[in-house]
């Protein structure tokens, strides 16, 4: 067993799946990485909406003190700083006259849902990567994302919008905007807003993590992932994935792309239509032989604005019903038809219409922390409690 910090960079990463390479005990992946770009996840129409703003830049929430607008395009920054360093990359005058001509012809996208206007900011600012970082531009394409006819549907339209606001040169072709929007929907994380119990949780940003990306779904992950945007520390926007528990050698890491608590129906559902696989992990294998009056009792609860490949939006009244699965299940019964009940127990928040995973803090060198911190409201639980 080892305990500490790891780099995943140290880890044998592989296309298909990443084991791990020793028995783990309370690692942290650290330093998953930077984000080769984020994009706002905010219409553009509402960038100037002083109640839902971001930096554009490092995406922390904006305080009421006064921000940076962007002279240009108006896009607001944090303070000059920001706006000076998103300058010379995300915010290139290629991007910023893009977005002023997006803004200024906003009938374009007038009577499209948010995730058009989304994708609209995606592809400029892939687009832009091409031009900024070629590199950056070759991940993104090397990532999995096979394109659908819906993929080739919205690149259609997206094609011809975005060709009449992009300055030269000219825009890539359709089949490549195309293959952009399938990466995308496959591998986009979504950074949520701050944690706010009264209020329904939506996407701040999304960012393409190369790294991060190789992690396959598994509906009872052993890791999940964090993310300090509105820390102070300067890279707020990294992603740092944490292991729940100890991982044989050899076991693949897997992280869950949404909430764990979905029921089964709604896991399949969203799984085949935005990630193109069914589900055929140990908790599926159970809850396909439940009845389906069980397994459709809350299959309705999908939010299209929100079913973004890695999403960590939550589902209201979930908590309470898992919380029944749990007390009927026994976590100490596998032969009862809910053997990952202390799944549940041990690794579920229960704050109120939250709906996020507990993983150990980082341990101090010689021994594991049994503290636990949900990477969705940041509530610490110590483990001895349960
Ligand atoms: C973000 S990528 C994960 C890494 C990807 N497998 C790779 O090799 O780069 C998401 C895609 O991986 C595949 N995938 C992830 N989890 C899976 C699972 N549990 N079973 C089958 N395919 C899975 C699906 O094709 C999904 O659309």
């Amino acid at each position: 067993m080892i305990c500490g910090v790891i780099k995943i960079s140290s880890l044998p990463l592989r296309r298909l799946d990443i084991l791990a390479k020793q028995n783990l005990l309370a690692v942290w992946i650290n330093d998953l990485n930077a984000p080769i770009y984020l994009n706002s996840g905010e219409s553009h129409q509402h960038h100037h909406t002083p109640t839902s703003s971001y930096c554009n830049h490092c995406f922390k929430t904006l305080l009421q003190s006064p921000s940076s607008p962007c002279p240009s395009c108006s896009l607001l920054f944090c303070n000059s700083t920001c706006l000076s360093r998103a300058s010379s990359s995300s915010h290139s005058p290629y991007v910023c006259q893009a977005l002023s001509r997006l803004q200024n012809s906003s009938d374009l996208l007038l009577n499209h849902p948010l995730e058009r206007h989304v994708q609209a900011r995606f592809l400029i600012a892939a687009f832009n990567l091409s031009i900024v970082s070629p590199p950056h531009f070759q991940t993104l394409l090397s990532l999995q994302g096979t394109v659908t006819d819906n993929d080739a549907s919205n690149a259609h339209f997206l094609h011809s919008l975005i060709s009449t606001i992009c300055p030269p040169p000219s825009i890539p072709s359709i089949e490549l905007t195309a293959a952009l929007l399938a990466k995308d929907r496959l591998n986009a994380f979504g950074l949520m807003e701050p944690f706010n119990e009264q209020l329904e949780r939506s996407v701040r940003a999304y960012g393409i993590y190369p790294m991060a990306s190789f992690f396959n779904h598994d509906c009872l992950p052993n890791a999940c992932r964090f993310d300090y945007v509105d820390t102070a520390h300067h890279n707020n926007t990294d992603m740092i994935v944490r292991i729940l528990h100890d991982v044989p050698q050899g076991r693949e890491i897997c992280l869950s792309y949404f909430p764990v608590n979905l029921d089964y129906s709604t896991r399949q559902k969203r799984l085949l239509e935005d990630y193109g696989f069914a589900c055929d992990c140990d908790r599926c294998k159970v809850e396909a032989n439940w009845s389906d009056i069980d397994n459709d009792k809350d299959g309705d609860d999908d939010n299209d604005e929100e079913d973004e490949v890695m999403d960590e939006d939550e589902e209201e009244e979930e908590e309470d019903e898992d919380e029944q699965m749990v007390a009927s299940g026994g976590a100490e019964n596998e032969d009862t038809d809910f053997p990952h009940a202390y799944f549940f127990v041990t690794y579920m928040c229960n704050v109120n219409n939250c709906g996020g995973t507990l993983a150990p803090l980082p341990p101090s060198p010689a021994t594991p922390s049994n503290v636990m911190e949900c990477n969705v409201c940041g509530n610490l639980r110590n483990n001895d409690a349960i």
